[in-house]
C-alpha cells in the first residue's frame, strides 16, 4: 500500500512486542471495555499475573488482534480525512432569508406611513364621533316624536274609545227602553258602562232606564237642533252679503233701473277679477277699482249660465213689454259671442236662444193664445240704416245705399213711444227654425271684416227687432210686445285695430255712434232734462230701450287683459252709469196708461167684455 500523507504506514515488522507492553494493552482493553480498575494491584494480583504469563502463540494472536485494531483505526482515520477533503455542498438558503429584505423594506414603508395614518385615523375617529352624536340626536328626536305621536295617538284613541263607549251605552239604553227591561246581572259590564256615562244608579231599574233613555233621546234631538241652527247661522252669515246685494238689485229693478251684467272674456295677463256675484275688481296703475253690477260672469261662465239670467226678459216681451238686450264693449271683447254665439253655433248666444224661448212659450200657451211673430233685422253701417233682409252682393251693398237704390229705412216711434223701422221689411216666422233662417239670411248680409284685434270684427251695429202679438182666445184681447236684440260694433282705437281707408271711416262712424250712446247714458244717469237721442241713428233706434218704456238688459263685455285696461275701464264706467238709468217701467205703473190697464184687468176679472181701444 502506497504511503499517503497522513496515513498510518502498514506494519510489516511481525516481531512480538515486549511483555511489558502486554500489560499496557490489557489495561487499554479494560479501559476500552469501560471496566478499568483504578485500585493499585495487590499481592494476589501480582501472583495471578505471574501465573498467567502469555505464551508466544498467545502473544502472536494478540498481536494479530492488535494489528487488526490498528488497521481498523487507520481506516477510520482515513475515512475521516477523506470526508474532510470532500467539498461541502451549498446549503439552500431558507425562503425567509429572501423575504427578509422585502419585509424590512415594507416595514420601513409602514413605519413611514404610520404618523400619516394616525392623523387619518384620528380624523376618521372624530368624524365618526360627530356622525354618532348626530345620529344619537336624531334618534332621540325620533324617540321624542314617536312619544309625542304616540301620546297624540293615545289621546285620540282614548277619545274615540270614549265616543264609541258612549254610543254603545246609548245603544244599550235604547235597547232597554225598546224592550222595557232592566239590565240583567250578566250584563253588569254594560250597566257599568251606562252608569259611567249617565251617572251612578241611573240604570238600576226599568223606570230608571226608561227615564235615562228619554233624556238621551231628547238630548239627541236638542243636539241635532243646535247643529242645524248652527249650520243655518253659518249659511245665513255667508250668504247675507250676497242676499243684500241681490235684494238691492231687485228693488232697483222694480224701480225700472236698467239691469247691467258684466261678462269677462277669457284671456291672458289678467287685470280683471270677479270678487263676488255682483262685483268686479280692476287692477289699475293707480290701485284697485271696484265696479258693481246686477251680475258678473267670468270667463268660465257658459252661454247657458248667461241666458238663464236673461231669459225671464223674453217672458216679459211675450207679456207685452218692450224689452231690449244689448251687448256693449270694445272690439273683440265678446259681444258677438254673447249675442250671436260662435261661428259654428256650438255655443249659441242670446239671439238664437231667444228665438227658441219665444216659440217654447208659444207652445206652452197655444191653447189659450194665438201668437204672431214677426221680425225686422237691420244694421247700422257708416251711420246708415240698412235692411238686412234685402240682400245685395258685396260692395254693391254699400254702394247701393249711397245711390239710394234700396228702400230708405227710417226710425219712427208709434204713439206709445215704441220705435219701429219705417221702410224695412218685416217678416213673419212660425217657428224658431224659421226665425233662425231669417236671422242667418240677415247675418249673411252683414259687414264684417278682419281688424288687428278681431279676425271677424263686426263693422256695424246689428239690430234685431222681434214683435210678438198674442191674442187671448177667451176674450179676444190682443197684447203686443217687442224684443230688441242689439249686437253693437266694438268701440276701438283706430291705431290699435290697424284700420285704414274705408275701415278707418267705419271705425270713426262706429266710435261716433258709440260716443253718442255714451252721451245719452250719461244724460239719463245724471237725470238731465235734455237727453241727446237725436245725435246718432243708434241712439234714435235705442231710444225706447234707454230711458223709454222698456225693460233693458245691458251686457258689458270686457277683456281681462292688461293691454286693454284703458278700454275696459271706459266700458265699465259707462256700464256703471247705465246701471243708474231708470226706465219708465215703474213710473208708468203710476201713469194713466197703467191705470187704464188696471181697469181692463178689473173688467176681465168681473167677466165684462173688453174692447180693443180699452187696451
Ligand atoms: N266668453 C267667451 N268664451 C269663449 N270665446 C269667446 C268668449 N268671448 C269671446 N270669445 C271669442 O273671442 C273672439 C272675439 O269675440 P267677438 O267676435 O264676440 O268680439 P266682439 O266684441 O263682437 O268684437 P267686434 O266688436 O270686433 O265685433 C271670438 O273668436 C270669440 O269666439
Amino acid at each position: 500500500m502506497e504511503d499517503l500523507p497522513g496515513s498510518v504506514p502498514e506494519l510489516k515488522d511481525e516481531r512480538p512486542c515486549p511483555i511489558i507492553h502486554n500489560t499496557q494493552f490489557d489495561q487499554y482493553e479494560d479501559s476500552a471495555a469501560g471496566q478499568t480498575s483504578k485500585r493499585p494491584p495487590t499481592s494476589t494480583d501480582r501472583r495471578s499475573q505471574r501465573s498467567q504469563i502469555p505464551t508466544l502463540e498467545g502473544a502472536k494472536a494478540r498481536l494479530v488482534q492488535l494489528k487488526e485494531r490498528l488497521y481498523q483505526r487507520e481506516r477510520e482515520i482515513t475515512e475521516l480525512l477523506e470526508e474532510e477533503r470532500t467539498p461541502v455542498p451549498p446549503i439552500a438558503l431558507p425562503y425567509c432569508t429572501i423575504l427578509l429584505p422585502t419585509l424590512i423594506h415594507k416595514a420601513h414603508e409602514i413605519c413611514r406611513a404610520v404618523p400619516e395614518t394616525r392623523v387619518l385615523l384620528k380624523l376618521i375617529g372624530e368624524e365618526n364621533q360627530l356622525a354618532l352624536a348626530e345620529a344619537r340626536e336624531k334618534l332621540d328626536h325620533l324617540h321624542a316624536e314617536e312619544d309625542k305621536e304616540s301620546d297624540e295617538y293615545e289621546s285620540t284613541l282614548s277619545l274615540l274609545q270614549e265616543t264609541v263607549r258612549e254610543y254603545e251605552a246609548t245603544q244599550l239604553a235604547l235597547r232597554f227602553i225598546k224592550t222595557g227591561e232592566s239590565p240583567e246581572i250578566n250584563e253588569s259590564d254594560a250597566v257599568t258602562e251606562l252608569e259611567a256615562v249617565l251617572g251612578r244608579g241611573a240604570v238600576r231599574t226599568t223606570e230608571g232606564v226608561k227615564l235615562v233613555g228619554q233624556q238621551l233621546l231628547s238630548l239627541q234631538d236638542q243636539l241635532k237642533q243646535i247643529k242645524e241652527e248652527k249650520n243655518k247661522i253659518i249659511e245665513n252669515y255667508t250668504s247675507e252679503r250676497t242676499m243684500r246685494k241681490k235684494y238691492y238689485n231687485m228693488v232697483e229693478d222694480m224701480k225700472g233701473k236698467i239691469r247691467v251684467f258684466c261678462r269677462i272674456r277669457p284671456g291672458g295677463a289678467i287685470v280683471v277679477e270677479k270678487t263676488d256675484e255682483y262685483s268686479v275688481t280692476v287692477e289699475t296703475p293707480r290701485g284697485q277699482r271696484e265696479f258693481q253690477f246686477d251680475k258678473v260672469f267670468t270667463a268660465e261662465a257658459s252661454q247657458d249660465d248667461l241666458f238663464l239670467d236673461a231669459s225671464r226678459l223674453i217672458q216679459s216681451a211675450m207679456d207685452g213689454y218692450n224689452v231690449c238686450i244689448f251687448a256693449y264693449g270694445q272690439t273683440g271683447s265678446g259681444k258677438t259671442f254673447t249675442m250671436v254665439g260662435d261661428k259654428d253655433q256650438k255655443n249659441p248666444g242670446i239671439m238664437p236662444r231667444s228665438f227658441n224661448a219665444i216659440f217654447d212659450i208659444i207652445q206652452e200657451n197655444r191653447a189659450k193664445f194665438e201668437f204672431k211673430v214677426s221680425a225686422y233685422m237691420l244694421e247700422l253701417y257708416n251711420d246708415k240704416l240698412q235692411d238686412l233682409f234685402v240682400s245685395l252682393p258685396g260692395e254693391a251693398h254699400a254702394q247701393s245705399q249711397s245711390h239710394g237704390q234700396a228702400r230708405r229705412v227710417e226710425i219712427k216711434r208709434n204713439r206709445k213711444g215704441v220705435v219701429f223701422a219705417q221702410g224695412a221689411e218685416t217678416k213673419e216666422a212660425s217657428s224658431a227654425q224659421e226665425l233662425y233662417a231669417l236671422f242667418q239670411q240677415a247675418c249673411a248680409n252683414r259687414h264684417i271684416s278682419a281688424t288687428k284685434m278681431n279676425v271677424e270684427s263686426s263693422r256695424s251695429h246689428l239690430l234685431v227687432g222681434i214683435m210678438v202679438e198674442s191674442k187671448n182666445l177667451t176674450n179676444g184681447s190682443v197684447c203686443k210686445g217687442k224684443l230688441s236684440l242689439v249686437d253693437l260694433a266694438g268701440s276701438e282705437r283706430a291705431a290699435k285695430t290697424g284700420a285704414k281707408d274705408h275701415q278707418l271711416k267705419e271705425a270713426n262712424s262706429i266710435n261716433k255712434s258709440l260716443s253718442a250712446l255714451g252721451d245719452v247714458i250719461s244724460a239719463l244717469s245724471a237725470e238731465l232734462p235734455h237727453v241727446p237721442y237725436r245725435n246718432s241713428k243708434l241712439t234714435q233706434v235705442m231710444q225706447d230701450s234707454l230711458g223709454g218704456n222698456a225693460k233693458t238688459l245691458m251686457i258689458v263685455n270686457i277683456s281681462p287683459s292688461e293691454c286693454n285696461l284703458d278700454e275696459t275701464l271706459t266700458s265699465l264706467i259707462y256700464a256703471t252709469r247705465a246701471k243708474n238709468i231708470t226706465n219708465n217701467v215703474q213710473r208708468n205703473l203710476e201713469s194713466k196708461e197703467i191705470a187704464q190697464l188696471k181697469e181692463v184687468i178689473m173688467k176681465l176679472r168681473s167677466g165684462q167684455t173688453v174692447e180693443d181701444e180699452d187696451i
